[in-house]
């Protein structure tokens, strides 16, 4: 257990008990001069010279006669000098000099202390943490976590093992494989070895230029024996030392250590001692001069273990630098599939009640939503369900949000994508990622494909070298054409610049369905401010709040009313009320059409715009605009000027 130590000028007490912090450093505490030192987390130590300091009292200690009072003082005690505490106190019966000079700290070296310190804060908690969490390690948990892990990435698993196995086994093969390689010459000095006829034997090897050679001088001072020459000679040696007499052994055993000696020796050697390269031409002159001095000459192919080898480090040496290219490969081609994987059937919770002023969008997609539940049976005077919606309006103006709602009040899966997803930089893998979608909205049938910024890939074909883009729409067109009558994948689509899009994919049988989603009216702001104020506390009553926000913002769409709500609401947690007051929502329109930074312009620019709204008001006009009578100006806004 950690302990909680206290040095009092008569004993060092050991109190395994968590203490509070107290204080800092060298502290004065009155009559009662001390210090309470910091310790870790909450096990502190403070000392005193004359007292104890717990639950932020100073407890004064008697002195001298504290360690025998403190004996085998038990739970809850209160002692006489008034040191209380919850736990044993233990006095220390060796109080000695040095005990204390570490505790006290004043006597104690420096280095020591900020040892001391220094382990406190940062050591002792880390190891009261892994000594936590390695208790609530158990080896199942640990084994779980493993294959918890095998599981979820068997494919990497899989790959990195197999990739190190091959590595593995490829090092195994050349560190068996490995033979001692001859020392390499210059072909003069071959010639010259055989003018010489120093060299023993030649080998020639087919299919390259290469020349192996022995000679009977010596490399690195061992001399080139045959095996069998070696074997003779030493069981020569040894035989004649067997024989000699009784105490020869020891020879016996120098010899064994000599033909191990030599064996290793021998090992080591390469098998040819020399090789050098051929000289185109030359042949004819090397071998006239071989049969010349009767040098045993042969040819032969390289042995397949070397040919092996030299495969093997060939197609080493060549791919290690491929590997990094091979990488990145790798992973754009994984980046490729997964939006098909991330696209998986989501359960909207937004409905058509959270789209306003866009009724007329609204309408003839309720109508889609309808024939995908069979509301509508439109089979039966032989129409077939429009394989595709596009919808056409400015940015903001609740597109992607009335294709959530369809899927929401369909309650069909909801496959979204963003038609920039597709722009690839490979070829062919754009429309790979169309297909994957198409085929996944197929599965799930019936579904809705909604496909946002179309224009990203919807663009007139043949306009630029972009072949990837071409491409992917091909087989875009191809996947709309290819859905069998009763499928029911509706494919909606989102753009703001209609007028780019190719004319095929406007076709009827495609996008047959254009929808526009303009620009709400003040009716359709004032819905759609009804909508987002929902879960807004008001200070006023909402519907004056939305009629004013609305009659302030014409040509704002869906997209800025909501962010309009949002600021005015943090606004008034800035300012910390609990309410969002007609204040805050003035200033947050304010900031919407001007921009935050141009303060000095504030209240003039506002009045000016109301005065433009709504000329007839006069006190909108004037500088002054609180009434007489004390009550709020025209729709209750007062703090412009
Ligand atoms: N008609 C609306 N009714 C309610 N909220 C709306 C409406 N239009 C927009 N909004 C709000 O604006 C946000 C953004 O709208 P959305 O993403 O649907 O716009 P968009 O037309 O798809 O824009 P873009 O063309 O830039 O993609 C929505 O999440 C919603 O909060």
């Amino acid at each position: 257990m950690a302990c909680f130590s206290v040095v009092c000028n008569t004993g060092f007490l050991s109190i395994p008990n968590k203490l509070e912090v107290h204080g800092g450093k060298s502290k004065s505490l009155g009559r009662y001069r001390g210090f309470c030192c910091r310790s870790l987390g909450y096990h502190k130590y403070c000392n005193f010279q004359h007292g104890l300091l717990w639950n932020n009292e100073l407890r004064p200690l008697s002195n001298g006669k504290s360690g025998v009072f403190l004996k085998g003082f038990n739970n809850r005690c209160k002692s006489k000098q008034g040191l209380c505490c919850y736990n044993k106190i233990e006095p220390l019966t060796n109080a000695n000099s040095a005990n204390k000079q570490m505790h006290l700290g004043k006597k104690g070296s420096t280095k020591l202390r900020s040892l001391r310190k220094r382990f406190s804060l940062r050591l002792r908690p880390r190891l009261r943490l892994l000594t936590i969490r390695l208790k609530t390690v158990t080896i199942r948990s640990v084994l779980n976590g493993i294959g918890t892990f095998l599981r979820k990435n068997i494919r990497r698993v899989t790959l990195f093992s197999s990739i190190s196995a091959t590595l593995g086994l490829c090092y195994l093969f050349l560190k068996l494989t490995a033979v001692p390689s001859p020392k390499m010459v210059p072909y003069s000095e071959l010639i010259t070895s055989l003018r010489n006829e120093s060299v023993t034997k030649v080998l020639l090897e087919e299919g390259s230029r290469r020349i192996y050679y022995n000679t009977n001088s010596r490399i690195d001072g061992v001399t080139h024996m045959s095996d069998e020459e070696l074997t003779n000679v030493l069981g020569e040696n040894m035989a004649n030392k067997v024989t000699s007499d009784d105490g020869s052994r020891s020879d016996q055993a120098l010899n064994t250590n000599v033909l191990k000696k030599l064996s290793v020796t021998q090992a080591s050697t390469p098998d040819w001692q020399y090789s050098t390269r051929k000289i185109d031409h030359d042949e004819k002159f090397l071998l006239s001069l071989m049969r010349e001095k009767g040098i045993t000459y042969s040819s032969a192919p390289q042995s397949v273990l070397m040919s092996m080898r030299t495969t093997l480090i060939t197609i080493i040496s060549l791919w290690i630098p491929l590997l990094p290219l091979m990488w990145l490969l790798y992973r754009q081609l994984t980046a490729g599939n997964s939006p098909a994987k991330k696209r998986r059937p989501d359960n909207q919770s937004v409905g058509f009640d959270d789209v306003e002023g866009v009724d007329s969008a609204k309408l003839e997609l309720m109508e889609i939503v309808l024939c995908l539940q069979g509301a509508i049976n439109y089979n039966k005077l032989g129409a077939k369900l429009p394989r595709g919606v596009l919808l056409v309006g400015p940015p903001g103006t609740g597109k992607t949000l009335l294709a959530r709602a369809v899927a929401g009040e369909a309650g069909v899966p909801f496959f979204t994508v963003s038609a920039s997803e597709f722009v690839e930089m490979f070829v062919g893998r754009g429309a790979a990622r169309i297909r994957d979608l198409f085929n996944m909205a197929r599965k799930y049938s019936p579904s809705i494909i909604f496909i946002d910024e179309l224009d990203a890939v919807g663009t007139k074909r043949g306009r630029s070298f972009n072949d990837e883009r071409d491409q992917t729409l091909n087989q875009l067109l191809t996947e709309m054409d290819g859905f069998e009558s009763d499928s029911k994948v509706i494919v909606v689509a989102a753009t703001n610049r209609p007028e780019v899009l190719d004319s095929a994919l406007c076709r009827p049988g495609r996008f047959s369905r254009k929808i526009v989603v303009g620009e709400p009216d003040e009716e359709g702001r004032r819905k759609i401010l009804a909508v987002h104020l929902r879960g807004i506390p008001l200070e006023e009553d909402s519907n004056l709040i939305c009629s004013l926000i609305a009659s302030l913002t014409p040509g704002f769409v869906g997209a800025d009313l909501a962010n309009i709500v949002n600021e005015a609401a943090l606004l008034a947690a800035r300012r910390g009320g609990e309410t969002v007051a007609r204040e805050d929502v003035m200033e947050a329109i304010e900031r919407a059409k001007f921009g935050i930074n141009d303060k000095q312009l504030r209240p003039s620019t506002i009045s000016k715009e109301l005065g433009k709204m709504f000329p007839w008001m006069p006190s909108l006009m004037g500088k002054n605009n609180t009434r007489q009578d004390g009550l709020p100006g025209p729709l209750g806004y007062q703090a412009l000027s």
